[in-house]
């Protein structure tokens, strides 16, 4: 059965919007922040890093951002294009604005944190009129992620790229990717995320972060049937609610739901868990494979990328992650 159908022969496989920066990454790993002395530089940012993770599996894809006009900004459109990820709608601010960092700290392969630096911004400065019509125009895919909803004017780009999405009919993904620290409220938060996420063909979320988008809503037991249920009103055919190593669930308009099981992994941190899975899933989807092998999927791309140092360079390819699933059949990984 065929849940969402891709537009075909398009030049790009996937196109994301929204933030471009770089994770600082603690080498010290199983200790504080505060005694943690060196760090690796790595590309990050949610939506870099599922661009990333399509491209690797072989996807034809391109981002939609604004980088710092120094050394940060040079370093992430090269690292893009090392990759294969077109960057001609990658612009470049030239108003003074920072690169936004994310020092993650590993305490432990279950106790990590981020402590970001995000004030002036250049991701959140994109503008409507920077956004390139013709590029989505030609992208099978959209993928928007709910950070770049925060500030304005990344925030009308944002809605300016998926109107542009619904004109030529372009798949729209939403990760909710929900960071606390870019919102002023909860009110703010639920308002703008519900706007967006009603033109959304897929919606990929945590619990956590689906709860947030029901600040106004009566769902007492954090049901995930009720949450999926409420958008295929709207322009949702598949909608993903993510649960750490428990798994995942996915809902469809047709009314039928898939879980899949998360795979073994030696976890070496949590994050970048569900920017993997998001490129596993979408990968297989797009292939046309079923729901549930698009979900394991996505789950063995994750398990790989947490028990990695990073996440944009974890990112696998195909046959990292078939290898992945063959090894794991055969009980040769052992979760830590
Ligand atoms: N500890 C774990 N062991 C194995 N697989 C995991 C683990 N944590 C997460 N996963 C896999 O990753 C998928 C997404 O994880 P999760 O629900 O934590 O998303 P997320 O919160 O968006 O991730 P992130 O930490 O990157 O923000 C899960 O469905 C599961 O397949
Ligand atoms: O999304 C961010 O800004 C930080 C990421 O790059 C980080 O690696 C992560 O948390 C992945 O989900």
């Amino acid at each position: 059965m065929t849940y969402v159908s891709f537009p075909a022969s398009r030049k790009k496989d996937f196109t994301a919007i929204g933030r471009l920066c770089i994770d600082l990454n603690a080498n010290e790993i199983n200790r504080p922040m505060e005694e943690t002395m060196t760090f690796t530089k790595y590309v990050g940012g949610s939506p870099a890093n599922i661009t990333i993770g399509m491209s690797r599996l072989g996807m034809e894809t391109a981002f939609i951002g604004k980088i710092a006009g120094d050394q940060m900004g040079r370093f992430i459109q090269s690292y893009l294009e090392k990759n294969g990820i077109d960057t001609s709608n990658v612009v470049t601010d030239n108003t003074g604005a920072v690169t936004g960092l994310a020092f993650t700290e590993i305490k432990s392969p279950t106790d990590c944190s981020i402590l970001m630096y995000r004030d002036n911004v250049a991701d959140l400065l994109l503008q409507a009129s920077e956004v390139q019509e013709q590029l989505i125009a030609d992208s099978k895919v959209l993928l928007i992620s709910g950070t770049a909803l925060a500030q304005s004017p990344s925030r009308e780009a944002v809605i300016q790229a998926l109107t542009y999405a619904k004109k030529h009919s372009t798949i729209i993904v939403f990760d909710l990717d929900y960071r606390p620290y870019t919102w002023t409220s909860d009110e703010e938060t639920a308002v703008y995320y519900n706007l967006a996420a009603e033109k959304c063909d897929i919606i990929l979320g945590t619990r956590e972060e689906f709860d947030m988008m029901e600040t106004f809503e009566n769902n007492p037991d954090h049901n995930d049937q009720v949450t999926a249920q409420k958008w295929f009103d709207f322009s949702a055919k598949i909608v993903i609610i993510k649960h750490g190593k428990e798994g995942s669930i996915a809902y469809t308009r047709e009314g039928l739901s898939h879980r899949a099981n998360s795979y073994p992994a030696r976890v070496v941190k949590t994050f970048g868990a569900g920017d993997s899975y998001a490129a596993g899933f979408l990968y297989g989807l797009m292939q046309g494979w079923t729901i549930e092998r698009s979900m394991s999927y996505g789950s063995a791309a994750a398990s790989i990328v947490i028990s990695s140092h990073s996440c944009s360079d974890a990112m696998p390819t195909v046959e990292q992650v078939d290898d992945y699933i063959e090894r794991c059949n055969r009980g040769e990984i052992v979760p830590s």
